[in-house]
């Protein structure tokens, strides 16, 4: 089976990936020496379509599997639920030898890699991403968290899995808007750090689109590539991390004012891009053309581009919350033409609205 490491010494984890592989997660978890008890954390649509098949491959290798499952949907990544997860594995009698099971796209990965993180301050976790957006981006490098009504993911911790096993066949059944999402990602890894990325999902986009296994594997591989080298340079996010968030500072603004449900994460993200690109722009880092490619390529992948209605000071007060505000200043990600990215910093957050087309 195909497989990359994320190298971080004792905390090092491998990706596997494959065309049909979701049965070898039974005797990828032993390979890893996990324990025997393991919370399988799921939501109902996803849990309906593979929690049997990873139940049987995990009891096969010897797991006792107790299925957990949380409701489904970003307006649930939220303090409540997490709290259900803890009451579950207490009632089960989870131990230090037990370890979680995320089985899931990004709500399932983030909020049980959080519970992970810190029942019983931290037992181990596997993600078993089932989106693209989580098999390109949020089952590798170890953020997890919830939601806080103020912002996106303002509360979480660096908590790596000790292994995640990517299985393309499970994006059949992932609906339309979602897959979107995933190469929504996929397209920032290329804006920001991989021109030849960026080029190849404007000449394979009809592939992608029509959920080509091999084009996918090619973009997910890469993806996850690029993620792991920036992880490894940067667990913690103190400097080069902040590039991963690049399209987030004016998305996270758009999920968090919408009330986590109107737009999808990815969706969002490709508003922040775009907002992103124009402020580049204006910047002087990167030229119109490379803007319009940008608007381009994410429409012609049937994202959305256009910012919601909602006032200067509503923007702003979002924008404040975000993580990479540091003493009255926000880390701002630029775009540097495509393929390269600058970290800046914006104190005045009105010049980011006026690039974005919002006046006061
Ligand atoms: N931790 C990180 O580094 C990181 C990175 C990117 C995004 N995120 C977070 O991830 C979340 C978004 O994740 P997402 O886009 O995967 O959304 P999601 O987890 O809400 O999944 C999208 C929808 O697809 C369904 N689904 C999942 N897999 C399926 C499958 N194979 N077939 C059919 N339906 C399926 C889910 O039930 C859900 O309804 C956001 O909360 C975002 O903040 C985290
Ligand atoms: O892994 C990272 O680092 C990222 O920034 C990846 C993002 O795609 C992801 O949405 C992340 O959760 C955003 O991070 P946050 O710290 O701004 O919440
Ligand atoms: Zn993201």
């Amino acid at each position: 089976m195909d497989r990359l490491d994320v190298g971080l010494g004792e905390r090092s984890y491998p990706l596997y990936f494959g065309n049909g592989n979701l049965g070898t997660i039974g005797a990828c978890c032993k390979e890893r020496g996990l324990g025997m008890n393991v919370a399988m954390i799921t939501n109902p649509t996803v849990g309906s379509l593979y929690a049997d098949g990873v139940r049987d491959s995990m009891q096969q290798a010897g797991f006792t599997v107790n299925l957990v499952e949380i409701p489904d949907g970003e307006e649930y990544k939220n303090s409540v639920t997490l709290n259900a997860i803890y009451d579950r594995c207490v009632a089960l009698g989870l131990d230090r030898g037990a370890f979680i099971l995320a089985l899931g796209g990004g709500v399932v990965g983030d909020i049980a890699g959080f519970a992970a993180a810190t029942y019983l301050r931290g037992i181990p976790f596997v993600q078993v991403p089932t989106t693209l957006l989580a098999q390109v981006d949020s089952s590798v490098g170890g953020k997890t968290g919830i939601n806080h009504p103020q912002g996106k993911n303002l509360i979480g911790a660096f908590y790596q899995p000790r292994l995640v096993l990517i299985d393309v066949t499970v994006l059949a059944t992932l609906p339309e808007r979602e897959f979107l999402c995933g190469l929504a990602e996929i397209v920032k890894y290329g804006i920001v750090l991989d021109r030849e990325l960026f080029e190849y999902i404007e000449s394979h986009g009809d592939k992608l689109l029509a959920r080509n296994s091999d084009s996918l594997l090619h973009v997910i591989r890469r993806s996850c590539a690029i993620k792991a080298a920036v992880v490894e340079n940067d667990e913690r996010e103190t400097g080069l991390r902040a590039v991963l968030n690049y399209g987030h500072t004016v998305g996270h603004a758009v999920e968090t004012l919408t009330g986590y449900g109107r737009y999808k994460h990815g969706e969002a993200v490709a508003i922040g891009m775009v907002q992103a690109a124009r402020f580049s722009e204006r910047s002087g880092l990167s030229r119109h053309d490379e803007t319009e490619r940008i608007v381009a390529l994410l429409t012609r992948l049937g994202l959305p581009v256009d910012l919601p209605q909602f006032g200067a000071d509503e923007y702003t007060e979002a924008l404040w919350h975000d993580k990479k505000v540091r003493e009255g200043g926000l880390n701002f990600v630029y775009n540097r033409g495509i393929g390269e990215f600058h970290i800046g910093r914006v104190t005045d957050i009105s010049t980011l609205l006026t690039a974005c087309g919002i006046e006061a």
